[in-house]
């Protein structure tokens, strides 16, 4: 088995690896405005803030291992993004790529919003409905941390599929038993990857 950030330093060394020092500048803002933003509204559990770059922004950044690292043709589809997991790390470390928010609890799009104009991502935008509500369009990939079961993910962001979309939904510690209960047919189009910082977490990923 790989590696496994298990502490902040070797987390932050890992996503270090990954951007430039503009990037990492863009995720300790994130890091500073979401402790802050905390205190006003529950983005994520306060046990984790400590654990910040292990439990969200790693667990995140991680994601940007398992697709090609040229500017994808199409955009990039983050669901039920909440307090920035994993779309608003991945448009940090990638400025340059386009990203799209889907979130529809207002004062999370709010808190969205006002994140993409303080880092300036200016490729970044935010749809601040729910995803049933937005104008389909095709994505090179369609990333979900905690969003909905597997099954309903697939059917929401079916319009915005294609065969060439790569699907990454971290799925914490139930991925493997998730795919499982799925029909052949869908289990033989996705596989487990390992988890860099929860050894015995998985992310489902396509192809
Ligand atoms: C459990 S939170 C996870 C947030 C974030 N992805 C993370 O892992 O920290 C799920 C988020 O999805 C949003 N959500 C749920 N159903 C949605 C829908 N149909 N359309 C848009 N957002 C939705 C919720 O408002 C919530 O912020």
């Amino acid at each position: 088995m790989e590696q496994v950030l298990r502490d902040e330093t070797s987390a932050r060394a890992f996503v270090e690896g990954l951007t430039d020092a503009a990037g990492m500048l863009r995720l300790e803002a994130l890091s500073a405005a979401l402790i802050n933003e905390n205190q006003r509204q529950n983005l994520i559990s306060r046990p984790s803030e400590a654990q910040m770059w292990v439990r969200h922004i790693a667990d995140s950044a991680q994601l940007l291992r398992l697709v090609p690292r040229e500017t994808p043709s199409r955009p990039w589809l983050d669901l039920g993004t909440g307090a920035g997991f994993p779309g608003l790390v991945i448009a940090a470390l990638r400025p340059e790529w386009k990203i799209v928010l889907v979130e529809s609890r207002a004062r999370r799009v709010e808190w969205l919003e006002h994140m993409v104009r303080e880092l300036d991502l200016g490729n970044c935008r935010v749809e601040g409905r729910r995803l049933e509500l937005v104008e389909p369009f095709k994505a090179s990939v369609i990333s979900a941390r905690a969003f909905a079961p597997l099954e309903k993910l697939l059917s929401l962001s079916a319009p915005f599929s294609t065969k060439a979309t790569t699907y990454l939904l971290p799925k914490g510690r139930s991925a493997a038993q998730e795919l499982q209960a799925m029909p052949r047919k869908i289990r033989g189009m996705f596989h487990v990857e390992q988890s860099l910082t929860d050894e015995e977490a998985g992310i489902i990923v396509s192809k």
